[in-house]
């Protein structure tokens, strides 16, 4: 029976091999970069990327772990079932693949899919395509793969039918009232936010090595006129950790702080210089101070 108000709330899970334009997707989507303050968000078992509020319906974008894998060996049984348990708790997953292409990649996250929740196919990049009728055999072939709750195509970079999309979303969204409130939703500090941006460098870049045991602390962070003087540090458990983040001559580590760096001046619409040290972190009473600094007690 429909509630009174009709109100939609969910967990949806984005997945596709790299460069299928999920970032993007995502990003357009939501409009805007956020972060989640409420402690609500750390007792669900994933990370929130981003949420969507409408009048209707309110989206959770969520990580998965095991779908950040960059798909470098052939994935056995095993970790399909480790997988599909992170996925158990998602309403609706997207599955994005690139207009006319489907490869060994593709086919290696389709494996993945749980068969007993939703998944909508989100066909992207379709502003490559010429003629609109190619997409039909792509469709056609697709729909013979899986059995996929239905199928979008979109381009993300030029939000294209991204309606259409949360519109299909929101049909295999529960009934619920939204779970985040604005105010939860809303930036908490721009101290907050460079953490935040710095961390999803470090997932971006070494998700598969260094899972989530990996924590940001912002040191220092004052405002000189037009210019963040941002020091942050990138807490590890283990040494070995420590040299994978580093990289080789220190390259990993570079250009995630160069990334993060250009994110924050985007961000803040100033200059930033940013400084990042990486440290083994030494027991539980620097857990303590990181959490603090995140705004955490
Ligand atoms: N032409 C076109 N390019 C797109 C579209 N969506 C994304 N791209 C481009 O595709 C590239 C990869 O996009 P991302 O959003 O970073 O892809 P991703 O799936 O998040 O990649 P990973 O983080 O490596 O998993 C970027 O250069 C995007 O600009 C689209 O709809 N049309």
């Amino acid at each position: 029976m429909m509630s009174i108000s009709g109100y939609k709330t969910g967990y949806v899970a984005i997945v596709g091999r790299p460069n299928v334009g999920k970032s993007t997707l995502l990003n357009h989507l939501i409009k805007q970069k956020i972060s989640i303050t409420s402690r609500k968000a750390q007792t669900t078992r994933f990370r929130i990327h981003g949420i969507l509020t409408d009048a209707h319906s309110q989206f959770i974008f969520v990580d998965t772990p095991g779908f950040q894998r960059r798909y470098r060996s052939q994935l056995n049984q095993l970790m399909n079932r480790v997988v599909q348990q992170s996925m158990q708790d998602v309403d609706v997953i997207l599955f994005v693949v690139e207009a006319g292409r489907f490869g060994h990649e593709d086919e290696l996250v389709l494996e993945q899919l749980p068969n007993n929740i939703p998944v909508i196919l989100v066909i992207n990049k379709t502003d490559f395509l010429t003629d609109k009728l190619q997409l039909l055999p792509f469709m056609q072939k697709m729909a013979n793969l899986f059995d996929f709750a239905t199928i979008v195509p979109v381009s993300a970079l030029q939000n294209k039918q991204l309606s259409d999309l949360t519109a299909a979303i929101r049909n295999h969204l529960p009934e619920n009232p939204p779970f985040f409130t604005e105010d939860e939703i809303t930036d908490r500090s721009e101290r907050f936010l460079a953490a935040e941006l710095l961390r999803e460098k470090v997932f971006r870049q070494i998700g598969e090595e260094v899972p989530y045991s990996v924590s940001v602390m912002i040191e220092q962070f004052t405002q000189e006129g037009n210019l963040y003087r941002i020091h942050a540090c990138i807490l590890v458990e283990r040494e070995n950790q420590k040299a994978i983040i580093i990289g080789k001559q220190g390259k990993k580590l570079k250009d995630m702080a160069t990334q993060a760096r250009k994110d924050m001046e985007a961000l803040f619409g100033s200059k930033v210089y940013l400084e990042v040290w990486v440290k083994v972190r030494s027991g539980w009473a620097d857990d303590a101070v990181a959490l603090k600094s995140l705004g955490y007690e």
